[in-house]
């Protein structure tokens, strides 16, 4: 499916915010691994958080859900002894429930996605995991890849975090449940840093000690620990209402979102700072971001591994920003779910925009006149460039075409009906 994204120069209205992605797939892995029942209060639906369910459910969870909770009987360190999985194309997923497998006597996760997530590494993991007794047959470090557990007893593990701070958040579930203590050594720079943040606060929740340093450089697991069921409530998710606020940003706005939390842990709250020093007129109270977009921005320099999810949508308000903006300490965008940086600054490019790339950094030459549109943006399987895309559309002088964009399901399915109701001239279309 097609989305035709017309200018559009005004949104108006008040959106509740999804449930936050990053928080719902770790409290349902984490409500799996403890015995008993545990129940997550507004979990996220999309196509990642459904992946975690899935994959929970053939590991032995059980899950019940009505329109407000799932309660969820868990397997604790026992996970069943199934053959495969499927992820579909969510990374976190996939490198959370390669650590937990290492439970498991063996599991071949599939390769669904051959052009997204079937290109992204996990190199660094495997080999972590190597240092754990885990035998992995990989293709290159790529899906399709079968992990061989059940010996893993815990140990000295030191794990690369200059790709993904995913890997280190998969072993953080994983070592409390071996039989011996482990110590965990991060190598290299540590991207996407405050992400940890959010792993360590989940386990806390759980029961699980951790002792971890001030920078999240080296921790101290100890062994044969049990999560504790209990129950979890799901905050709203910045990165994907990151784009709706850059939407408002760039059009004459009224608009507030709710549930936004001023404490919250997710790095992605910056779209929130990022926004004022643009000179955005907003407000952020009781948990509600309420912009009044007046179509004029400044443009700004800001490191963006801080809030990685959402650099795209802050991209997209650049575009219409008077002067250059820097996106920098970006290059992890490079093994998203397509090149964060090549791919989407040439959707971008396109679109009529004015970018530039290094290996590291996005720059923008601001167009605050508007950029031309009247052309077919590639999706590139990301939600996250669809978004932003879009924040591009209602701001172009001709339509966008955002070609498959049903793939916004993969963290946001409703966010097209959001924009929708703030006024948006978004509309569907079978290819
Ligand atoms: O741990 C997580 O849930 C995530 C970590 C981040 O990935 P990286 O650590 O690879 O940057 C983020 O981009 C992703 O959407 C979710
Ligand atoms: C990169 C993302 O997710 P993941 O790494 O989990 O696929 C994302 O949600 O933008």
């Amino acid at each position: 499916m097609d989305v035709i994204v017309k200018p559009t120069p005004t949104l108006n209205g008040e959106i509740g915010a999804l449930s936050s992605k990053n928080y719902t797939t770790r409290y349902l892995l984490a409500a799996a691994l403890a015995e008993g029942t545990s129940t997550i209060h507004f979990p996220a639906h999309s196509e990642d958080s459904d992946a975690m369910r899935r994959c929970i459910r053939d590991l032995g969870a059980v899950l019940e859900e009505d329109d407000s909770k799932i309660v969820i009987q868990g397997f604790g360190s026992h996970p069943r002894d199934v053959r495969e999985l499927n992820v579909g194309n969510a990374g976190a997923v996939l490198r959370f429930l390669m650590g937990v497998t290492a439970l498991c006597p063996e599991v071949t996760f599939v390769n669904t996605y051959p052009d997204s997530l079937g290109k992204r590494p996990h190199d660094d993991l495997i080999d972590a995991l190597g240092q754990l007794g885990v035998d992995v047959q990989h293709e290159q470090g790529r899906l399709p890849i079968t992990i061989k557990g059940g010996n893993a007893k815990g140990g000295h593990i030191r794990v690369s975090g200059s790709v993904s701070s995913q890997y280190l958040s998969a072993l953080l579930f994983v070592t409390p449940l071996l039989a011996e203590d482990s110590t965990i050594e991060v190598l290299n720079d540590l991207k996407s840093k405050v992400v940890i943040g959010q792993t360590l606060e989940v386990l806390e929740q759980a029961g699980i000690v951790i002792h971890a340093s001030d920078d999240y450089m080296s921790f101290r697991v100890p062994g044969g620990q049990a999560y504790q069921p209990t129950t979890y409530t799901v905050q709203g998710d910045y990165p994907g209402s990151a784009a709706v606020l850059a939407a408002a940003a760039v059009t004459q706005s009224d608009v507030k979102i709710l549930r936004l939390m001023e404490q919250s842990k997710q790095g992605e709250r910056a779209i929130v700072d990022v926004l004022r020093m643009m000179e955005v007129p907003l407000t952020h109270e009781n948990d509600v971001v309420h912009v009044q977009g007046n179509g004029r921005l400044k443009a700004i320099e800001f490191d963006g591994d801080a809030a990685t999810d959402a650099v795209l949508a802050m991209v997209a308000a650049a575009v219409f920003a008077e002067g250059t903006s820097r996106f920098y300490n970006v290059e992890n965008l490079r093994y998203k779910e397509c090149d964060r940086i090549t791919d989407y600054l040439n959707e971008l490019r396109k679109a009529g925009a004015n970018v530039e790339e290094r290996q590291a950094e996005i720059i923008v030459h601001g167009r605050p006149e508007g950029v031309e549109g009247g052309v077919e943006i590639n999706a590139h399987y990301d939600h996250r460039v669809i978004m932003a895309l879009t924040v591009v559309g209602l701001r172009s002088k001709e339509p966008l075409r955002i070609r498959d964009a049903h793939h916004v399901a993969k963290s946001y399915p409703q966010y097209f009906d959001h924009l929708q109701a703030l006024g948006a001239s978004v509309q569907w279309v079978k290819e």
